[in-house]
């Protein structure tokens, strides 16, 4: 492609639990994902997904492999070396994460206060802006339990693209929605991502939105393998 990785992951394994009871969960695992693509992440149930989505995250240490995430080598790295790595990421999970007491603008806002440079008055008028680009502008000020599930996982969606991360990683985003929410908010991902040309990895069981990724990972017994997109 000619362009330099976002993410290069090179014979990555992964052990959980010690002695007798260490179990590899990733085996080798090798992927090089370029700018702006999308790609999806499929694989049955306790296939090592997670596991692998985290390690890119800098949420988890690199154990054994080479894992290069926006040029920076996360194995062996030091904590000073993890934080611009993380900062450049956004994230979303299935469970979101909003924080009860707070308004769906402070939520995102939040993620906000993380980049210091940033100063008060813009960071809300960001917020407010992307709330209104995910289309929550009437719930601005709503505190979550005022909010449906497609609602709260759009705030989620907002306060992870807010600070224009070069990497969104999604874990089972759709998961709590319906068919039509969840349709809607891959969709919102993916052209929000697109104009700020950003790379996503999502990882889902979800047929049903397979077609918005540029491609298709599969992760099966810890082994990570292309799949043809059909
Ligand atoms: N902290 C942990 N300690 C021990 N084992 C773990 C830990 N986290 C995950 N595992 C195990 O590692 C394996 C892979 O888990 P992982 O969550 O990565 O799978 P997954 O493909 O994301 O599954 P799902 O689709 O169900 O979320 C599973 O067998 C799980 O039980």
């Amino acid at each position: 492609m000619g362009q330099e990785p976002v993410i290069a992951i090179d014979h990555v394994s992964h052990y959980f639990g010690r002695g007798r009871l260490r179990k590899q969960i990733l085996f080798q695992v090798c992927e090089t994902i370029y700018p702006g693509e999308i790609v999806i992440m499929t694989g049955p149930s306790g296939s090592g997904k997670t596991t692998l989505l985290t390690l890119i995250g800098a949420l988890r240490s690199t154990q054994e492999g080479s894992l290069q995430v926006l040029g920076q080598q996360l194995y062996r790295a030091s904590r000073n070396q993890l934080v611009p790595v993380r900062r450049n990421i956004g994230y979303i999970f299935q469970a979101h994460n909003l924080l009860h007491s707070l308004t769906a603008r402070q939520n995102v806002q939040m993620s906000l206060d993380l980049h210091s440079k940033i100063e008060a008055g813009s960071a809300r008028q960001r917020s407010q802006q992307m709330l209104e680009a995910v289309g929550l502008g009437e719930w601005v000020n709503s505190y979550p339990h005022h909010l449906s599930g497609g609602q709260k996982q759009r705030v989620a969606i907002a306060r992870a693209l807010v600070s224009r991360p070069k990497i969104v990683l999604a874990d089972e985003p759709t998961a709590a929605l319906d068919k039509h929410s969840g349709r809607e908010v891959v969709e919102l991902m993916q052209s929000l991502a697109k104009q700020q040309g950003c790379t996503i990895l999502i990882v889902t069981h979800d047929n049903r939105i397979l077609d918005v990724a540029d491609r298709i990972i599969q992760m099966e017994d810890g082994h990570l393998s292309s799949k043809a997109l059909s």
